[in-house]
């Protein structure tokens, strides 16, 4: 199994997270809270993706990373490949990912004398107070979101990237690096606007739970947000989700496509 692709995933993950972090923040609240954790999970969870999809195109098409320019793969085929990395990549992104919500949702700062203590101290003492109090499933509260969350739109961030790299170059070259930033950033854009109804969704049920169960479920979190919020509900933070997304994947699909040439 070709390996290169998971370390390729692995550096370019990290680089783009540094860009994205304040934007991923943001959102929530608090700036730089928690920088360190984000980049070596999400180091991780990059390098599943990339090596998952590139090697499921190998099983379906018989071509390596290097053989694709000549003979690209139909866009039904990088579709199921982007989805098998996705929901993959899911499964490892959910403890990681709970954790991350958890801690940038919990205000009271961090480490201040005088200042009540918060819930969570940092990523390892909030994992092993998940576990304590929800057990090992509690690590995963929110995954069945996540998967929902990742698996098409993944298909959909790789057909986008691929989609635009060939409008964008002659037959049989290689994408120039204006190309991949232009198609890396859209591919960003387009899944994100996909996945943000869940992404709304997959937040809620992992913040449920905290202090008494709201949510049944999946569908039962979808019905009551909109119940309460209205249809906009499926919308909150797409815009900003969108401006993350565009420097993150940007620098991601750079970083990936150059590691792959230059060990290549
Ligand atoms: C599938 N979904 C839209 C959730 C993510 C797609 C892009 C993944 C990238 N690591 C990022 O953080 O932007």
């Amino acid at each position: 199994m070709p390996v290169e692709e998971f370390v390729a995933g692995w550096i370019s993950g990290a680089l783009g997270l540094v860009l994205g972090h304040p934007f991923d923040t943001v959102k929530l609240l608090g700036f730089f809270k928690g920088m360190s954790f984000p980049i070596a999970s999400i180091a991780v969870v990059n390098s599943v993706l990339f090596g998952v999809y590139s090697n499921t195109l190998l099983v379906l098409t018989a071509t390596s990373h290097q053989e694709r320019r000549a003979q690209p793969p139909s866009y039904t085929h990088i579709f199921l490949a982007g989805c098998t990395g996705g929901f993959l990549q899911a499964y490892c992104l959910a403890p990681f990912d709970l954790i991350k919500v958890r801690l940038q949702n919990q205000t009271e700062p961090m480490a201040q004398p005088g200042s009540p203590q918060p819930q969570y101290r940092g990523p390892v003492h909030c994992a092993a107070s998940i576990f304590r109090e929800e057990g090992y499933r509690g690590l995963f509260r929110g995954a069945w979101a996540l998967m929902l969350r990742d698996t098409p739109t993944m298909g959909i961030y790789f057909i986008t990237y691929e989609g635009l790299c060939r409008q964008y170059t002659p037959e049989g070259q290689n994408p120039s690096s204006a190309t991949v930033l232009v198609a890396g950033g859209f591919a960003g854009i387009a899944s994100w606007v996909a996945a943000t109804p869940l992404d709304v969704i997959k937040s809620r049920m992992q913040m449920d739970g905290l202090r008494r169960r709201v949510y049944q479920g999946v569908l039962d979190c979808m019905v009551s947000s909109v119940r309460q919020e209205g249809l906009g509900v499926f919308f909150r933070g797409v815009t900003i989700n969108s401006a993350r997304a565009f420097p993150v994947n940007a620098v991601t699909f750079l970083s990936y496509e150059y590691l792959l040439r230059w060990w290549g």
